[in-house]
């Protein structure tokens, strides 16, 4: 009890969310909700281990909390490929997501259909892809190795800093422009955008763990996280429907050309048939929620794994000297990788793999059953029961991944051969499995691969002293404490 009680109050005094909603949780979902928070995937982790891998979580009778966890690849399978038809998204996640609006991530059956194959022609195009390694070779040269210079020796946060660099990345490929939110003179505490998506995926979370209630009851009055959750939407809508608006107007001008950005595509897809402002909101809110964490989390970890483990740089550097011509090439400064030359990166995709395993940006997923059911793992399921899947205890799981389950080891995608394992998408299930597996995957490989391989042949990142990196409890899996490194031009 004294152990939960100063927990207690130091969750209340470190979280983000308002006294007033202690009160109206009430002891049981406080308790919970400071169990979530201390380590929410670390606590769900230990339980799903110790549990074998599936566990039923039973709230209060009139809560309606009662949900199963699982992190087992049987099961994994069950649910998102072979028995995909059982389980849908649901009415409580689309409730949760409800900021997402009829976006693909929120939607099922024929409106999830229609959105999948316009996006997957349009996330496949090839034209598109190559105008997006092209926007980002340039937002590297003209802004992210200048900031890097102008903060050489100093400390620099690398999380904002790939929180910035992917933000204004992902406006460039979905909205056709660049809004400038990483800069050398550093505007990051003006822009509201970037945070207002940061605070709507913090206190998402808030959602998931207490009953529809209460969370309803304080959006309906604007307390706390729920006041949190509708400015930041409204601060959303502002920046997107404007986005459109000038897109529209852009696109009466005869003169204007071909634009590659998605807004575009959607736009002229949306001309065959109907597509109002508000389904097109929903589309790009979706897009740039899908990628801009995912990709910009992956990129923070990765770097922290890489200063951490001077072997594994080491590697990376020799890889990239014998596979590319990059030593040779230098422009403006910085040494660029060719676009062809990256899938020579085994090792470097390897490194991408580990990291996404240990640190998976999504690391939860819910869904919920449309008929009764019987999971793998022998638990029952009644229409209804919702599923938490738990991507993050899966990487960690000594039966898939070995008694080295915990150690960062990109070595072990790697064959004898020298070639990359395939590991089926249901034990590896970061981009999840089945018919509604990620559309940006390759996307995501190919721009990973040219930033890390082009950020560390030209920079050397260290850690500061003192840092400690852990998991924040969010939506998307951050660091609580950002990543403070030393960065250096490298001499090569
Ligand atoms: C490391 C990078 C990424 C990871 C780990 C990742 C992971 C995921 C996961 C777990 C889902 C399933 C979500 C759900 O059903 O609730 C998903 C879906 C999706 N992702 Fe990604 N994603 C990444 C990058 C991207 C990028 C860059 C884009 C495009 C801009 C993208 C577009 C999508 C779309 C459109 C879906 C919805 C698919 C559907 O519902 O049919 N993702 N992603």
């Amino acid at each position: 009890l004294p152990w939960r009680l100063t927990s207690i109050i130091s969750s209340i005094r470190n979280t983000n969310f308002s006294l007033i909603e202690w009160p109206v949780l009430g002891v049981l979902p406080g308790l919970l909700w400071n169990a979530w928070t201390d380590n929410l995937h670390g606590a769900a982790d230990r339980t799903l281990k110790e549990t074998g891998g599936t566990f039923v979580f039973k709230g209060p009778w009139f809560a309606n909390m009662d949900f199963i966890a699982s992190s087992d690849p049987l099961n994994a399978h069950h649910i998102f490929s072979k028995s995909y038809a059982k389980y849908r998204k649901g009415q409580d996640f689309k409730a949760i997501f409800e900021f997402l609006g009829e976006g693909i991530f929120n939607v099922d059956g024929e409106a999830w259909k229609f959105q999948r194959q316009l996006l997957h022609s349009i996330l496949n195009n090839e034209e598109l892809q190559n105008h997006m390694t092209t926007t980002l070779k340039l937002k590297m040269e003209t802004t992210l190795f200048p900031v890097l210079d102008a903060r050489a020796g100093a400390e620099v946060d690398m999380q904002e800093v790939a929180k910035m660099f992917m933000f204004d990345n992902i406006c460039l490929w979905v909205l056709g422009f660049d809004p400038g939110y990483l800069s050398v003179d550093g505007r990051s505490e003006t822009f509201p955008y970037d945070k207002a998506f940061e605070e709507i995926f913090e206190a998402v979370i808030y959602r998931h763990i207490v009953p529809r209630g209460v969370w309803e009851f304080q959006k309906r009055f604007g307390i706390g996280s729920e006041k949190k959750i509708s400015h930041s939407t409204k601060v959303l809508d502002e920046f997107i429907y404007n986005a459109i608006r000038i897109k529209k107007q852009e696109m009466q001008k005869e003169e204007q050309g071909q634009q590659l950005d998605m807004l575009t595509q959607l736009m002229i897809a949306g001309q065959k048939g109907e597509s109002s402002d508000k389904s097109l909101r929903d589309m790009v809110f979706t897009l740039i929620a899908a990628g801009k964490d995912t990709l910009s989390s992956t990129l923070s970890w990765l770097l922290w794994l890489v200063a951490t483990h001077p072997d594994v740089e080491k590697k990376i550097l020799e890889e990239i000297e014998r596979e590319t011509a990059m030593a040779g090439r230098q422009e403006s400064g910085v040494f660029m990788i060719d676009k062809d030359e990256m899938n020579r990166l085994v090792y470097l995709h390897a490194i991408i793999c580990e990291t996404l395993r240990l640190y998976p940006p999504a690391p939860f997923e819910l869904r919920c059953a449309i008929e009764d059911d019987m999971l793998p793992s022998g638990h029952l399921i009644h229409k209804g029961t919702r599923i938490l899947f738990s991507i993050y205890s899966m990487g960690r799981m000594e039966e898939i991944w070995g008694k080295d389950c915990m150690e960062f080891k990109p070595e072990r995608w790697i064959s004898e051969q020298g070639s990359l394992i395939h590991i089926p998408s249901y034990k590896f299930i970061n981009f999840l499995a089945g018919p509604r597996y990620c559309l940006g995957k390759s996307l995501s490989f190919m721009q990973l691969k040219f930033i890390v391989s082009t950020l560390l042949w030209n920079y050397k990142f260290d850690m500061a002293e003192g840092q400690i990196v852990k998991p924040f409890p969010s939506t998307m899996l951050t660091m609580e404490n950002g990543l403070k490194m030393r960065v250096s031009k490298r001499d090569v």
